[in-house]
């Protein structure tokens, strides 16, 4: 058989509109309707064919790199660099990836806790008391911090610097990464212009920072990625290049900084209207627990996948299933569609921690980071970060629980997130169990900063 179903008899465009427009609800819709794999036909871009089935979604993910690409179909390559791991495949992209990889091991995650707890310390002492306000910017404002402290390994005016620099930078990139129309520099006016001018201070940045690691004394004993990066080894003995380490740190950043403060954002939402999940991780994090807090990470990324699918693109013409898909088809492996069927989670729209509680998500069932050897390779360090951002929030401030309608799903391009932002009213707590005064530490906190 070909193509699976899906609305052929749609016109195109309404399809494209359909599916861009609203795709959480399109494909929500096409789903009950068709099946766990449908095609929609889209403007410019062809067949693509969403699979929500685990059979599926291992098929998709265990399949031979040169049959499947992900990489140099995407547009981000013009903007994050041609070495970016999220725009190479075979084997240009495992052995970027094995240089990358093993800074993000697990083990590694304890060293970064520290910076983490400080850069959330710093940002919740200046969050407002008793008055609504979205969470989402502070949230991106917590996770620019991690990654540039942690990964980037920067510090003093090189890291000020660089908080300025970036948001206005990652920002302008993606929403330029989808218009190549507009990649010409007309000038430094021009939107590409622009971009092209910050992506030249970037390198400057990043060449200072790599000269700095090459001249400390104490590079061995550095645990952050660049250090790691500039000690790394290609398999014939040469080290990194510039470019190459310039393009991977800023798609490091591009790719975890958004996405790990879309799922914060998407926590605070569901925590406010979970009053008993709530109470539940307070007391744990009082009690120096933290295997309720991992569980709730794991729902709230089941229930609210902020990036909704895995890319792949058919080189070859490529059976799936019973499906036979043309050289050219774009697959997209749907964590929202799989994560939200009612057969591998019951009731699958209730926000309910208990399911992951002592049990780890199964590979296929659970897929917010993707997978195979494309898998998110900074998985492990957002889970760390937000584990760090969550116990702090907790044990810091009081959350108001709300009745207020849950937020919808807002796309922001390449993530979802909370469509009012995630919004909080908090208040500095007055009970902590260390005794600690927190309005004391609060406000040497925001001294400091
Ligand atoms: C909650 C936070 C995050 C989510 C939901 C997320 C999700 C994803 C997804 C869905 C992919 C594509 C996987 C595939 O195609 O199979 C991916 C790839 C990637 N992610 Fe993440 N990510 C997160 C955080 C991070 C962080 C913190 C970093 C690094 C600091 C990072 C770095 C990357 C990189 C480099 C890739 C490309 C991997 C490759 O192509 O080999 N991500 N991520």
């Amino acid at each position: 058989m070909a193509l699976p179903p899906g609305p052929h008899r749609l016109p195109t465009p309404i399809q494209t509109a359909l599916f861009l427009g609203l795709q959480t609800q399109t494909a929500r819709i096409m789903r009950r309707r068709y099946g766990e794999a449908f095609t929609v036909r889209i403007s410019g871009i062809g067949n693509l064919v969403v699979v929500s089935d685990p059979v599926l979604l291992k098929q998709v993910f265990t399949a031979d790199p040169k049959v499947l690409h992900a990489g140099d179909r995407s547009p981000l390559g013009a903007v994050l660099g041609r070495n970016s791991l999220l725009a190479i495949d075979e084997q240009r992209h495992l052995s970027q990836r094995k240089l990358l990889l093993p800074p993000f091991h697990g083990e590694r995650m304890q060293s970064y806790e520290a910076i983490i707890e400080e850069e959330a310390r710093r940002e919740i002492a200046t969050w407002p008391e008793d008055r609504p306000f979205a969470t989402l910017e502070p949230m991106m404002r917590i996770t620019l911090g991690a990654i540039l402290r942690a990964v980037f390994g920067a510090r003093g005016s090189e890291l000020e610097q660089l908080r300025g620099l970036l948001p206005p930078m990652v920002s302008l990139g993606s929403r330029l990464a989808l218009l190549r129309f507009l990649q010409r520099d007309l000038g430094a006016w021009s939107p590409w212009g622009r971009f092209t001018r910050m992506r030249a201070a970037f390198d400057r940045h990043v060449d200072e920072l790599i000269a700095t690691a090459r001249r400390d004394p104490e590079l061995e004993q550095r645990s952050d990625v660049l250090s790691l990066l500039v000690r790394a080894r290609h398999e014939d003995g040469t080290p990194m290049s510039r470019e190459e380490i310039a393009d991977q740190l800023l798609t490091l950043l591009a790719a975890g900084h958004e996405t790990t403060a879309a799922t914060l954002a998407w926590a605070v939402e569901r925590l406010r209207r979970h009053p008993d999940v709530l109470r539940r991780l307070v007391a744990e994090v009082d009690a120096g627990g933290r295997d309720y807090r991992d569980a709730t990470i794991r729902e709230v990324q089941r229930s609210r996948p902020v990036i909704t699918a895995a890319g792949r693109f058919a080189m070859v013409d490529y059976q799936l299933g019973e499906w036979l898909l043309p050289a050219g088809t774009r697959i997209f492996a749907s964590a929202y569609l799989t994560q939200r069927d009612a057969r591998l989670y019951p009731d699958p729209e209730r926000f309910d921690p208990d399911r992951f509680v002592g049990r780890m998500p199964e590979t296929y069932k659970w897929v917010p980071f993707g997978g195979g050897i494309r898998r998110c390779i900074g998985a492990a360090f957002a889970h760390m970060e937000m584990d760090v951002v969550l116990r702090t929030l907790l044990s810091e401030l009081e959350l108001a629980t709300t009745g207020e309608p849950e937020e919808r799903w807002k796309s922001r391009g390449i993530a979802f997130a909370p469509s009012r932002g995630g919004r909080a009213v908090v208040r500095r707590r007055r009970d902590r169990p260390d005794g600690a005064a927190p309005d004391a530490v609060a406000a040497a906190l925001a001294g400091a900063a």
